[in-house]
């Protein structure tokens, strides 16, 4: 249980510099690349080479994990030559800790020197030409707790990590979005390629029919349950973000559907895309240095 003096912490540029602080003497790898695993794509973080695993119950401010589908341990390594760090797990609203400890890595990593976060996550697709196992480049959110005043910047603002009112109309890197839809054009995957608007909700329990028919009246194209606060964060810290949702089910819309969301489904579909999006991120990670995009 965190106590009242643990939540004023959570975040601030005392104890990201400790936790950094701790990693930097216990790896040799300086990353610029920081990639987040979503549910079921953990496998992502098997792609680096020389890993340097560690547990997150064995880093000084780092939250658990809880939720079956992530690992919940840091790998240290190189992707395509590139030192990156891979969260083989992240943190949610509904896991109960507060919003600005589940976002803390951000602000880890990017005292450990990255530059750029990949994030993905798992969603439910509301656009009603979405397919399960389309692949979301995300273009733009919705941040629903946002608009609660359930934002990881509350509080007092620390300059030392960014300005007080970080715009967020530039989240998702233009270049960046471009080098996707280049690499899936490539690698004859643009069937199942899409690019659209993410929300966040805070979960754990899935959408109502009437939640899924308001939320897509909103112009949202997939629905999930994390990724927005770590971008808001990244972004606040000036890190550029790319992020991916695997649409790993649809959401419900219709009063006669029996289809049911579940995180079994979710689960799988994550296996049965695995491969391919591994090879995507990879490949764009391996662009970075060779596009104009790149911050190599
Ligand atoms: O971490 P992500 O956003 O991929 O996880 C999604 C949202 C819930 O945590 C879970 C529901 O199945 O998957
Ligand atoms: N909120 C939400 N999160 C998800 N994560 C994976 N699928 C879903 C979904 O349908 N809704």
């Amino acid at each position: 249980m965190l106590s009242m003096s643990d939540f004023a912490s959570c975040g601030s540029y005392e104890e990201c510099s400790a936790t950094a602080d701790w990693l930097r003497a216990h790896t040799q790898v300086r990353p610029r690349v920081g990639i987040v695993c979503g549910s079921g794509l953990g496998g992502l973080a098997e792609m680096l080479k020389d890993p340097q695993v560690f547990k997150y119950s064995d880093i000084p401010n780092f939250p658990r994990s809880t939720v079956h589908g992530h690992a919940g341990q840091l790998v240290f390594g190189t992707l395509k030559g590139k030192p990156c760090v891979c969260m083989q797990g992240r943190f949610h609203l509904y896991e109960g800790y507060p919003i600005q400890k589940i976002t803390l890595p951000m602000r880890v990593f990017k005292l450990m020197g990255v530059e750029t976060m990949i994030m993905t996550n798992a969603a439910g697709g509301l656009n009603q030409d979405y397919k399960v196992g389309d692949v979301m480049i995300i273009k733009d959110h919705i941040n629903m707790p946002g608009f609660a005043g359930i934002s990881p910047l509350a509080g007092p603002n620390d300059d030392r990590f960014g300005v007080r009112f970080p715009c967020m109309s530039d989240a998702y890197d233009r270049e960046l979005r471009q080098l996707a839809h280049d690499v899936a054009a490539e690698l004859g995957y643009s069937d199942f390629l899409q690019e659209g608007v993410y929300c966040v909700l805070g979960g754990p329990s899935f959408e109502t029919i009437a939640e899924c028919r308001m939320l897509h009246s909103l112009g949202a194209d997939a629905v999930g349950m994390s990724t927005v606060h770590e971008v808001i964060v990244a972004r606040h810290a000036g890190m550029r973000c790319f992020a991916l949702s695997l649409i790993s089910n649809r959401a419900v819309m219709d009063y006669d559907s029996q289809e049911k969301a579940n995180h079994e489904e979710v689960l799988e579909t994550g296996r049965l895309r695995a491969q391919q999006l591994e090879k995507m991120v990879s490949t764009i990670v391996a662009r970075l240095d060779s596009d104009n995009n790149n911050s190599f």
